[in-house]
């Protein structure tokens, strides 16, 4: 994912210009957000799910790509060099996916960021479409807790 401009999580991407598809328009973001050593690009085969957000009136459109370790780490090197970079992009990050052994540590934890739109729920759906995760893990991660130092957990509202 990526650090925005206004210290939200989310993912490369952003709005259709007149005339763009869903493709087109994630293609010329990622170009401008992203390493152009590495030249990412989509295809409509890459879409994962569709949301449609009836407040703001927008179709949010979540593609996947896979990348080899290697790869990803030209990206993540890559984005320093990218045209928005330092504007709207202030840097990639890796989500953790493993949960430490006090329960909260890692993925729990991650998930209490603040994200832009709905990409938390895009994250999480596209763990599970991809078979990274099981709806059962993500659920226990959006139900943990977490520990302070005299061992206590956060109070659960009721
Ligand atoms: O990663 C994302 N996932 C889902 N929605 C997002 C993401 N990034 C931005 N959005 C939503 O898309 C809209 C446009 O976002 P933004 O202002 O970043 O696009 P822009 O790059 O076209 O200016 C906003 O309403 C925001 O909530």
């Amino acid at each position: 994912m990526q650090m925005r401009f206004d210290g939200h999580l989310g993912f490369p991407g952003g709005c259709a210009d007149p005339g763009e598809d869903a493709v087109d328009a994630l293609n010329r973001e990622m170009s401008e957000e992203s390493s152009r050593a590495v030249r990412l690009r989509v295809c409509d085969g890459d879409r994962v799910v569709s949301h449609w957000s009836p407040d703001k009136r927008l179709l949010l459109h979540f593609f996947a790509l896979e990348v080899t370790p290697d790869r990803l780490a030209r990206i993540e090197r890559g984005v320093l060099a990218a045209h928005d970079f330092g504007g709207e992009v202030l840097g990639t990050v890796r989500v953790p996916l493993f949960t430490m052994s006090d329960g909260y540590r890692g993925f729990p934890s991650f998930l209490r960021n603040q994200f832009i739109g709905n990409s938390r729920q895009q994250l999480l759906h596209g763990l599970v479409a991809k078979g990274i995760m099981t709806k059962e893990e993500i659920r226990e991660a959006l139900s943990a807790q977490p520990v302070f130092f005299d061992g206590s957990k956060e109070a659960v509202a009721s």
